[in-house]
This record gives structure tokens, C-alpha cells and sequence, in this order.
């Protein structure tokens, strides 16, 4: 019987289905992988931005996370929005015992929208505690900049900040975005001593909402089927790439991405639609 393959994403919520376990479920499902999630944290967010969090008793999220691991491996383990250090705790004691399964930590600082979604307690201890647990980590500029403690505003600061986490912070690769740079769209993985880019165009949209989950969740998909580090950001960056490319429209604010961008690509005419 062929394996199935299946990936765990432990992270917030979205309601409006854009960003957090929403978007990684949804993107899994894309990818043709099995998807979990164990919620830490249900947010009333939408595209304009976050209205309240509730964090869920740690007990519970131990719970959910025992619901898992007794019944349904997971070949992937995603980490998105993780606030508190005790969650911190929690999710590494998991990760530990299980060296074997892929870690993909995208370090949810702070939403598209500007609001912050980790304290600053919480942001030394992910460094310290998460990252060296880490087969990737996906920061976008902010985040990277919290993680390495200097300002990154071109290509060989990215460069830079990708080194850093993998030689002194202890992940085994890591991969800055630069969504947030001018220019093309570049994110820059540094893995087995080497500097690789990813390169797309950028495109002129403010639908961006949950670009970053969505980016990191088809990495976890490839790392899941056992893709090297190299393939799954690669084919994860095309991924993202359509999903921005053919927008939903949906939504007051900055809107989602389109899960199913992928599949428009083979259609003649689509852009124009
Ligand atoms: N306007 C855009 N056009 C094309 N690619 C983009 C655009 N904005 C972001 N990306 C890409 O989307 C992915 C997520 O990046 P980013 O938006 O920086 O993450 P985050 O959502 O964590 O802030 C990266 O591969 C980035 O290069
Ligand atoms: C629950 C949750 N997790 C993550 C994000 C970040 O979204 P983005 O990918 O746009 O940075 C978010 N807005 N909500």
C-alpha cells in the first residue's frame, strides 16, 4: 500500500481562511499531503488586520498534540504562531522526541497588518530554544532582523541573516524572505554552506495576507515526501508565486492568496480574467 503522506502545522487562526492553520491546511491539501493542525491560539482576525487573541490552556494544546502523535505520525511538523514560552516548552519537548520528523519554524512575529502577535520575552526564547531545533526557519525581514539583531535592507544583508541563523543560531538552513524589499521578489536559503536564490517576479497586489504561512506550509508539504531542503523551497516558491500571481480579490484589506493559483497557471487567458 503507498505511504501516505501526511503534515502537523501547530499555529493561530485565520476565520476568514487567509493566513495561520487555514492557510497551511489548505496548502497541504494542495500539495497532495495529509493535513493536521493542533491550535494554539484562535484569533479574530481579517484582512484589515487583528481584533482580539485568545490563547488556549496549555493543557490543551498538550492534548491536541497527544491526540496526534498516538494515533497519526506526521511527516512534517510547521510551526507558525507559537506566542508564549510555554507553548515554546511544550512544542520542543514534541520535537525532540521525535528528531527523526522535518521542523519548519516560520516565526510569526508580527501580522502583515503591523500587529504584533509575539511578546518580546517569547522572541528570545524561540531564538534560543526553537531555532537550533530547526530543519528550516522562514523569517520574513522583521522577523529576521529580531532573530539576528541587525537591519537588513539589500540582498547581502538577506544573504547575511541567513548564515547567522544557520551558524549561530543552530537551524540547519534558513531561508529570508524578501517580500518585503523593492525589487523582484528574492528570498535568499542558505543550507550545507551554500547561498542559494529564489527568484520571481513581484507583482503589484496588496492581496498578500498569509503569504508567509502559505510559503512555509508547502515547504513543510515537500520536506514531508522527503523533497531535500534545495527542491521543497524551490517548488514552495513557485507555489507562492502563482497564489499571489492570480488573485482572489477578496476581502476590505490586504486579501488572501489564491490556494489554487497553481492550477490556473496551465490555463490559457487566466491573467486576464
Ligand atoms: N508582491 C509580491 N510578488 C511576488 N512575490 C511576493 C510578493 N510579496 C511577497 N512575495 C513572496 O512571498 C513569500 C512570502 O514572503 P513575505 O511576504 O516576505 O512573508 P511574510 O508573509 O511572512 O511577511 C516570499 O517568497 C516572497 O518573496
Ligand atoms: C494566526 C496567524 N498566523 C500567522 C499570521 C501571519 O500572516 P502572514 O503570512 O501574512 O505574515 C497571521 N496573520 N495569523
Amino acid at each position: 500500500m503507498t505511504k501516505i503522506v501526511t503534515a502537523l502545522t501547530i499555529a493561530g487562526t485565520d476565520p476568514t481562511g487567509g493566513a495561520g492553520i487555514q492557510a497551511d491546511l489548505k496548502t497541504f491539501q494542495e500539495r497532495e499531503v495529509y493535513g493536521m493542525s493542533v491550535v494554539t491560539s484562535v484569533v479574530a482576525q481579517n484582512t484589515l488586520g487583528v481584533k482580539a487573541v485568545e490563547h488556549l490552556p496549555i493543557d490543551f494544546i498538550d492534548q491536541q498534540l497527544q491526540a496526534v502523535f498516538t494515533d497519526i505520525e506526521p511527516s512534517a511538523i510547521k510551526t507558525g504562531m507559537i506566542s508564549t514560552i510555554e507553548m515554546m516548552e511544550l512544542i520542543a519537548s514534541y520535537v525532540k522526541k521525535h528528531p527523526d520528523i522535518p521542523y519548519i519554524i516560520d516565526p510569526v512575529m508580527v501580522a502583515t497588518s503591523g500587529d504584533a502577535l509575539m511578546n518580546e520575552e517569547s522572541r528570545r526564547v524561540i531564538r534560543e530554544l526553537l531555532v537550533p531545533l530547526a530543519t528550516i526557519v522562514t523569517p520574513n525581514v522583521p522577523e529576521a532582523e529580531i532573530l539576528v539583531d541587525f537591519k537588513i535592507s539589500d540582498l547581502s544583508d538577506l544573504e547575511k541573516a541567513a548564515q547567522t541563523i544557520v551558524k549561530d543560531l543552530g537551524a540547519k538552513a534558513a531561508v529570508v524572505k524578501g517580500g518585503h524589499l523593492a525589487g523582484k521578489a528574492v528570498d535568499v536559503l542558505y543550507v550545507d554552506g551554500n547561498v542559494h536564490y529564489l527568484e520571481a517576479d513581484r507583482f503589484e497586489t496588496k492581496h498578500t495576507h498569509g503569504t508567509g504561512c502559505t510559503f512555509s506550509a508547502a515547504i513543510s508539504a515537500e520536506l514531508a515526501k522527503g523533497k531535500s531542503i534545495v527542491e521543497a523551497t524551490a517548488l514552495a516558491k513557485d507555489f507562492i508565486t502563482d497564489a499571489i500571481q492570480y488573485p482572489l480579490n477578496l476581502g476590505l484589506g490586504s486579501g488572501p492568496t489564491n490556494h489554487w493559483g497553481h492550477r490556473l497557471k496551465e490555463l490559457p487567458n487566466k491573467k486576464e480574467d
